[in-house]
């Protein structure tokens, strides 16, 4: 008994100092990059517990680190290193050398399957071949009356909360993109109620919520684990709601593109009552992709379909909130706004054409300065499949390097000694601000947004609808931040919202 006591005892310590002796091997090769204290073999993991507000002050923190050394930093989860990099030079070199990102981005492939946003490197390589010209300016320039509509109807919801308390509006809003990438890259005209509905919004929002809380949870990364997991049947039940809009868009689309086949063959009998688009969709180039090559399956068109819901939507959601924050507590802001527009459209309510969104420029600048302080995803992940050497540092080949926008978009090297002030003047000045790879909300290099002249076109048209009938106001003195995969105030999106004056006047 005593022996085999003494043998288990023995083989216990032998094994604690294989793992030690490896864990310091490993952490050898990060040798004077700043950490946080560690403890031996769980390395920083006990900092990351906590809530999602909690994983925003410790990103806050890496942050001032990285700014202070002007370096990269590690954080280790257990055995894991986390590569953090903010500064320009450091970003150019990840994100143009890895497009492979880590097993983290596996949680979301239930989901979005190879779409994207979460195909491993290969297969992204062939997709994005195919579908990095699908949001050209050209393309876009077809959505402007999609764009018009869905900003008409969401100013009209937004009456509806007129003299309210502050509300938070991020439903509204979703709403508007959902249904505008629907129409749009989707292609289909005819929104339904069965597409755009609450139970897509809360499954939505339930499936980040559960893809951080994995995210967070390191025993939970293991898929065998997790299968066994009550999150994990309900991620199946969220996930099987998104994918029933996406099949929903999908029949819708096809049976609309029919009928426009069928009133074609009609020829001029029907004429003018063909109403299908007048753009060629996302989703029309990804059927003809399938038509051309018989490897193009029906689950990667779905993946895509998935992806490009998500990525358009949410996002450009979450970019207008911040913005309405914003020139909400900066009346000057919101007033200089609103001069431009009267400049551009007098006391008109015509929808905006491509024209004026190219004269908008300090609409613009309004955008890219919200961008810049609050980037709605505040970063993303790469995988180094091999070393990478940068200007202070060989990154080791398996490491997980994660870009932080939030970092780069508020760094005094880059941007200056008022990086923190939101000044969109500094975007209309000769020279543009800061470092290119400082401005890093639709991320940078390789596999960075394919969607950004998108994301623009319908952010400048919906201030535009917006700000020429409807004075905002909000408080951001105090605004607590979280990270649910996109960045979110606390306390939610909260705005109030009065008739402009022009408009009081009229009534
Ligand atoms: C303000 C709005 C937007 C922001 C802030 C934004 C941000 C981003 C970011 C940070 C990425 C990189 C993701 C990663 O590497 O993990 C990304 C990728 C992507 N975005 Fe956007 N996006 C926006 C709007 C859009 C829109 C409107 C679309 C489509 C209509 C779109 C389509 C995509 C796609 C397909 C990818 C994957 C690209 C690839 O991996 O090759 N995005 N976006």
């Amino acid at each position: 008994m005593l022996l085999s006591v003494y043998i288990a005892g023995t083989l216990f310590l032998c094994i604690c100092v294989l793992l030690w002796s490896l864990e310091r091997r490993e952490r050898n090769k990060y040798r004077g990059v700043p950490t946080l204290p560690l403890l031996p073999f769980i390395g920083n993991l006990h900092q990351a517990i906590g809530d999602t507000q909690h994983i925003f002050h410790v990103v806050e923190h890496i942050t001032e680190i990285c700014e202070e050394k002007q370096s990269l930093f590690v954080f280790w989860l257990g055995p894991c290193p986390i590569l953090a990099a903010q500064h320009p030079d450091d970003v150019k070199m990840i994100t143009n050398s890895f497009v492979e990102k880590p097993y983290f981005y596996d949680f979301g492939r239930a989901w979005l399957g190879d779409g994207l946003i979460t195909a491993p490197g290969y297969i992204w390589k062939q997709s994005i071949k195919k579908l990095s010209g699908t949001f050209t300016s050209s393309v876009v320039d077809g959505y402007q009356d999609v764009f018009n509509a869905q900003a008409q109807k969401l100013v009209i919801n937004l009456k509806t909360k007129v003299g309210q308390e502050p509300f938070d509006v991020m439903h509204e809003l979703a709403f508007a993109t959902l249904e505008s990438i629907c129409q749009t890259a989707l292609g289909v005209s005819n929104i339904s109620e069965s597409i755009v509905t609450e139970e897509y919004y809360d499954a939505f929002n339930r499936c980040l919520e559960l893809m951080i809380y994995r995210g967070v949870n390191i025993l939970l990364h293991p898929d065998a684990i997790y299968r066994l997991t009550p999150a994990h049947k309900e991620m199946m039940k969220c996930v099987a709601v998104l994918h029933k809009v996406s099949d929903n868009v999908m029949k819708k689309f096809r049976a609309e593109r029919n009928d426009v086949k069928t009133s074609e063959m009609r020829g001029n009998q029907n004429q003018g009552t063909n109403k299908g688009p007048k753009f060629k969709a996302f989703l029309d180039i990804l059927l003809e992709l399938r038509e051309l090559d018989p490897n193009y399956t029906d689950d990667q068109i779905k993946s895509e379909v998935d992806t490009i819901i998500v990525a358009g939507q949410e996002t450009v959601a979450t970019a207008f909130f911040y913005t309405l924050l914003m020139i909400g507590c900066k009346p000057g802001v919101q007033e200089k706004m609103y001069a431009e527009l009267h400049s551009i459209f007098g006391d008109s309510k015509r929808p905006v054409c491509k024209e004026d969104l190219a004269r908008m420029r300090y609409c613009e600048a309004i955008i890219n300065e919200t961008l810049r302080l609050y980037p709605p995803a505040p970063g993303v992940m790469r995988y180094a499949d091999r070393n990478l050497k940068l200007k202070s540092f060989t990154i080791p080949k398996g490491t997980i390097c994660a870009i932080n926008f939030w970092g780069a978009g508020r760094s005094l090297q880059a941007w200056g000694p008022d990086a923190k002030v939101y000044r969109p003047e500094r975007w209309l000045e000769d020279q543009p601000p800061g470092n290119p790879a400082a401005f890093l909300p639709f991320s940078y290099g390789r596999r960075a947004c394919i969607g950004k002249k998108y994301a623009m076109a319908i952010l400048k048209t919906m201030l535009a609808h917006c700000v020429r009938e409807l004075d905002f106001e909000s408080q951001a003195a105090n605004l607590k931040l979280k990270i649910d995969l996109a960045l979110r105030p606390v306390s939610g999106h909260l705005i109030q919202i009065k008739l402009r004056e022009t408009e009081n006047r009229c009534l």
